[in-house]
């Protein structure tokens, strides 16, 4: 065993230090080990730093793991602990996704000031929101609703809908629940209707290619269905890839042996959708996410993708 501490990287948001506590807690009980021999190191993304413009406009991928990465690989932290839906589908050199954690609710929560959902809103409401999937997807069911860009931390966001400057917003059931604020949700998304973001709800954690004794730590904690999820799910993004400013939702529900997977893609109005359904077996998480992936991007054609690009 380590005679050092494993240092665990991670971004200093609530929901970022929540997720390294509950990483460091999984490992600390499968491996008997004490708090101490873990340090948790906060480190600073470009994604914290600029708070003032959305983030695909801020654009390029890895905005939230880029100098977490790093650390990692030139070896001043042994673990990073992100949200799966934040990974950019390729990594650098090195690094590779080596755990996931069991996965926690994938569907988005509705959070409303008067009207409880959003089948309820008066015509002419207001929502906010950074996310183009969010975006469309709410465009998709309420034409008559306005969007508006709408970012920070959660205590943020729900400060600025208290004050009015929206009628309601939207925010991950997961990380809701891992803040212990699930009660501020006032409707939950069902995710057939309100297909969710890539990875979300996922933790996953990466560490060094070759650094055996960490990968054998890690191996301890990873939670298979949600790995096998996640491969399809990543499979299906990178099969899409090149299109980041196209809204893109799906979704990997693995039973067993059974994988059952759809993806879609939007207009950001909303109005004009791909989407597709694979089923079959686990082992095959990859192929089915990739095919998925390249059977909307022959449907939809590269003009839908650049016309919003
Ligand atoms: N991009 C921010 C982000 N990344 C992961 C989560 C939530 C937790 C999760 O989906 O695992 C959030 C906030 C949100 O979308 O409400």
């Amino acid at each position: 065993m380590q005679t050092k501490p494993l240092r665990i990287g991670t971004r200093g948001s609530p929901l970022a230090l929540a997720q390294a506590h509950e990483t460091r807690d999984r490992l600390m009980a499968a491996h008997g080990l004490p708090e101490d021999a873990f340090a948790i190191e906060v480190i600073s993304t470009r994604g914290d730093r600029v708070t003032d413009r959305p983030l695909s406009e801020i654009g390029g991928k890895g905005l939230f793991t880029e100098e977490i990465e790093a650390r990692l690989s030139d070896g001043s932290i042994d673990i990073a602990v992100h949200s799966s839906k934040d990974m950019p589908t390729v990594l650098p050199d090195g690094l590779e996704l080596t755990a996931f954690l069991p996965r926690e609710d994938v569907r988005d929560a509705f959070i409303g000031r008067s009207a409880g959902a959003i089948r309820d809103l008066p015509r002419g409401s207001t929502i906010g929101s950074s996310s183009l999937r969010r975006q469309a997807l709410v465009r998709h069911l309420r034409p008559d609703v306005n969007v508006i860009p709408f970012r920070g931390n959660v205590q943020t966001r729900l400060r600025k809908l208290e004050e009015g400057q929206v009628d309601g917003t939207l925010l991950a059931c997961a990380g809701l629940k891992r803040l212990g604020m699930e009660h501020v949700a006032t409707d939950v998304m069902e995710s057939d209707d309100f297909l969710p973001a890539l990875g979300q709800g996922a933790i996953c954690i990466e560490s060094r290619s070759g650094d055996a004794a960490t990968l054998a730590l890690l191996a301890a904690i990873n939670h298979r269905e949600t790995q096998v999820e996640l491969l399809c799910e990543r499979a299906f993004l990178a099969a899409l890839d090149g299109s980041c400013r196209t809204p893109i939702a799906g979704l990997a529900r693995v039973d067993g042996q059974a994988l059952i997977f759809r993806g879609m893609v939007l207009s950001p109005d909303g109005q004009s959708r791909h989407d597709a359904s694979v089923e079959g077996s686990a082992e095959d998480a990859q192929a089915l996410g990739r095919d998925a992936g390249e059977r909307i991007r022959k449907e939809a054609g590269s003009g839908f993708f650049a016309e919003w690009g």
